[in-house]
C-alpha cells in the first residue's frame, strides 16, 4: 500500500498534555503523495512524461516489514560542528562565488563541490548555513553519488533522522523523499478544496532532537514551478518589540507528530515508529551563532503550556501570521538540475509550493541529520546587536 511522502516521528515519555486542542493543524494531507504508487510506471514513463531520471531514488515502503518495527528514538549527544568553524570560511569559500538571495536570508553558491569538502570545510558549511539560513549550492554531484556516500556525507552533521511515514529509496530509510510522479493528481485534488498550498513548517519538530543542518537535492523537476519558500525565524524574532520578545521567553510549546502518523495510516501508508509529542521552548538559541529564533510552526506546534486554549491559539496564530507575512525575511529558492539546498532547520521555516501541472515529475531527496534538543538562553534587552535585521 501507499505511503505518505511527507514530514514526520518516536517516543520519550512526556507529561500529559492536551495537544489536540491547539491551533496547529496537520495540513499536509493533500501533499501526501499518490495513494497508489506504481513504480513500474515511473520507471517506464508515459507518452507524455519521461521516466524517472534517478530510478534508484524512487520511493518504496513496506507496510508489513516497516510499520511499527522501529523503536522509539533514543537521546544522543549532538556535536555542533558550526562551533569549530573558522568564520572566515577559508576551506568552504576559497573558490566560491557567493550571491545573497535577499538582504535578510539566503545565498546562492557556485564553485564549491560539497562532496569534496574536508572536515574543516564541513564545519564551515554548518556555520555558513546557520548564518545565511538557507543556501543553494549549484552544480553538485550529490544526486549521482551512490546513496550510501551521500548518507556518509550527511552523517557528519548529526544522527540521520528516519522519517516515520515517508517512502524511501529501497534499503535507505534514512533518505526522505519528495516525489510527484506521472499519474499524480495532487494539484487538481488539492485545489478542489483549498485556495493556496502554503504549509510553513520546520521539519519534524515533534522530535526531542529535531534536525539542524538539512540537505535537500533535486533529482527531477518541472520546467517551471515547484520552488521552495524559506523564512528566517531569527529575523522574525528580532522584528518583534523588546517587550513582546521578553514575554515570549520562558514559554514552552507542545509539538505533535500524532496527526501526521494518523494521516499516513488513513492513507494506507506506513508508520515506522509510534508518534510522539515533545515540549520545546518557544524561543530557541542557535548553538553556533548564539542567535535567538522563534521555534513554532503551524504543522506541528499545538499548544503553549500553561495558557488557556484561546490564549494559546491567539498567540500562536499571531506568530504564524507574522512569519507568513514576513516577505522581507523570506526567500524563494529556485531549483535547477544538480542543486543541493542546505538549510538550518533550527532557525528557519519552509514551505513547498504546489504550482506546476500534474504529471510533471518533481522528485527530491532529503538528508536530515538531527541536532541538539532545543534550548533557550535568557532574554537580553540589547542583544539584537551584531545581527542584521
Ligand atoms: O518539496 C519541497 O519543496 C519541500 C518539501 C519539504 O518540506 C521537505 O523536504 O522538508
Ligand atoms: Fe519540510
Amino acid at each position: 500500500m501507499a505511503p505518505a511522502l511527507v514530514e514526520t516521528a518516536p517516543a520519550v515519555q512526556q507529561p500529559e498534555v492536551n495537544y489536540k486542542s491547539g491551533v496547529g493543524q496537520y495540513k499536509e494531507a493533500a501533499f501526501g503523495g499518490p495513494k497508489v504508487f506504481k513504480k513500474d510506471l515511473e520507471l517506464r514513463g508515459t507518452e507524455k512524461h519521461a521516466p524517472a531520471r534517478y530510478p534508484n531514488y524512487l520511493p518504496t515502503w513496506d507496510n508489513e516489514k516497516e510499520t511499527g518495527v522501529y523503536a522509539p528514538l533514543e537521546p544522543f549527544e549532538h556535536t555542533e560542528h558550526g562551533k569549530d568553524a573558522d568564520p572566515s570560511f577559508p576551506n568552504l569559500l576559497k573558490d566560491a562565488k557567493v550571491a545573497d538571495l535577499t538582504a535578510n536570508i539566503g545565498a546562492e553558491v557556485h564553485g564549491v563541490q560539497l562532496s569534496k569538502l574536508t572536515a574543516a570545510g564541513k564545519d564551515e558549511l554548518a556555520l555558513f548555513v546557520a548564518q545565511k539560513k538557507v543556501v543553494a549550492f549549484r552544480d553538485q554531484d550529490f544526486a549521482d553519488l551512490p546513496i550510501k556516500d551521500a548518507l556518509a556525507f550527511g552523517g557528519y552533521f548529526g544522527r540521520h533522522h528516519i522519517h516515520p511515514a515517508s517512502g524511501a529509496p529501497e534499503g535507505y530509510p534514512e533518505v526522505h523523499l519528495v516525489h510527484r510522479g506521472t499519474d499524480d493528481t495532487t494539484a487538481r485534488d488539492f485545489f478542489e478544496e483549498r485556495t493556496n498550498s502554503i504549509t510553513w513548517h520546520s521539519d519534524v519538530t515533534y522530535e526531542k532532537q529535531p534536525p539542524g543542518t538539512t540537505f535537500l537535492y533535486l533529482l527531477d523537476g518541472p520546467a517551471a514551478g515547484g520552488d521552495t519558500l524559506f523564512a528566517n525565524q531569527a529575523a522574525a524574532y528580532r522584528r518583534l518589540s523588546p517587550e513582546f520578545r521578553k514575554r515570549l521567553h520562558g514559554l514552552k510549546v507542545v509539538h505533535s507528530g500524532i496527526e501526521q502518523a494518523d494521516n499516513s495510516r488513513n492513507r494506507g501508508g506506513i508508520v515506522r515508529r509510534e508518534p510522539v509529542t515533545s515540549i520545546h521552548p518557544l524561543v530557541r538559541t542557535h548553538p553556533a551563532t548564539g542567535e535567538k529564533a522563534l521555534f513554532v510552526n503551524p504543522q506541528f506546534s499545538r499548544r503553549i503550556i500553561g495558557f488557556k486554549k484561546e490564549e494559546s491559539d491567539f498567540l500562536l496564530n499571531f506568530l504564524y501570521d507574522h512569519i507568513a507575512k514576513g516577505q522581507d525575511f523570506q526567500a524563494r529558492v529556485k531549483w535547477a538540475p544538480n542543486t543541493v539546498v542546505v538549510w538550518d532547520n533550527r532557525v528557519t521555516a519552509h514551505s513547498a509550493l504546489l504550482d506546476w501541472d500534474d504529471g510533471a515529475r518533481r522528485h527530491l531527496a532529503r538528508i536530515t541529520p538531527q541536532a541538539e534538543a532545543p534550548y533557550e538562553t535568557e532574554f537580553e534587552e540589547a542583544k539584537t546587536a551584531g545581527f542584521e535585521y
